[in-house]
């Protein structure tokens, strides 16, 4: 197998993507994989773009999402944006199609180098989410931590944007020590697939703080799913209307959720740099010359 493959380094609003091209190409991305390029100088991510080529009609590419620990997810907000952002720069299109694990993904040009997808439909049913066992009102279901007269966490909405998330309402994002409590909390029993984990203050009826231990990844910058996650819940719980600027500790992003029920999400994506795949990290991966590709 040819030499080395490059990759792209972007971030959405300081969250770490890696986007990594195997259009046309025969390598494919396991977990071992995944872990290896995040350990590569310059490779470090939160999570990681992997582009094979289409397989829907009018897609530009499949998208496997990769986070750091090697898990798979079916949604990145923040990674979305920039692999559109680069396919933007690439082909001049203001428009792109992308298909995720969890659906098609509609993103505009923005200006400005901000970027529009359609993040798709929430699903609020507590076997969608997915939650171990049924609860009725996934707006607050019965979940606390800490003393259970006086819980340090409680109450959580719940909610999968094309993956799993629990948000906890409070009065500071920064009061408690969600690098401690995270862990505990996204590896809880109730979460079967676990699920990432915000902390939301909300500021004004069209605006909220966010920050987020997310699911194989840990504290990061900004999630983009959490925030739409995050606004979609406050909506359905009368704490804003159906537009919010979500403040996370990278930056902003404007989400709507529209009357025909689909979370748009805008924000921008940087380009970093480009860095290099060792051809070796796939042979090591996929057991070299044994090459059914995985997808
Ligand atoms: N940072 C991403 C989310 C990654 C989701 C991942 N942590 C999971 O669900 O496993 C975002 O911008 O939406």
């Amino acid at each position: 197998m040819g030499g080395d493959l490059s990759f792209v380094k972007m971030n959405g609003i300081g969250n770490e993507i890696v986007v990594l091209d195997l259009r046309g190409r025969p390598e494919r991305v396991d977990a071992a994989a995944a872990r290896a390029i995040a350990a590569l100088p310059g490779g470090w991510f939160d999570q990681m773009m992997v582009l094979y080529d289409p397989v829907t009609p009018g897609t530009a590419a499949a998208m496997r999402i990769f986070n750091v620990d090697g898990s798979e997810s079916f949604a990145c907000g923040n990674g979305t944006r920039c692999v559109a952002a680069r396919e933007f720069a690439r082909t001049g299109a203001s428009r792109v199609l992308l298909q995720s694990r969890a659906g098609l993904l509609v993103c505009t040009d923005a200006g400005d180098g901000a970027v529009t997808v359609d993040m798709g439909t929430p699903k609020f049913g507590w076997a969608d989410i997915p939650l171990a066992e049924p609860f009725h009102d996934t707006r607050a279901i019965e979940l606390q931590i800490g003393p259970i007269d006086a819980p340090i966490l409680h109450s959580p909405s719940v909610v999968n944007v094309g993956n799993p998330h629990a948000i906890f309402w409070v009065d500071d994002v920064e009061a408690l020590d969600l690098g401690r409590i995270g862990p505990m909390l996204e590896n809880h029993p109730l979460f079967p697939e676990r699920a990432n984990i915000s902390l939301a203050h909300v500021t004004a009826p069209d605006a909220l703080t966010l920050k987020v231990w997310e699911r194989g990844a840990g504290l990061t910058r900004a999630c983009g799913s959490a925030a739409c996650a995050a606004a979609v819940s406050a909506a359905r719980t009368r704490r804003t209307g159906r537009t919010v600027t979500v403040s996370l500790p990278g930056g902003d992003l404007v989400i709507t959720w529209t009357d025909a029920d689909r979370i748009l999400m805008t924000g921008p994506a940087e380009h970093e740099y480009d860095g290099a795949v060792p051809a070796a990290v796939f042979a090591v991966s996929t057991g070299a010359g044994l090459s059914a590709p995985m997808r």
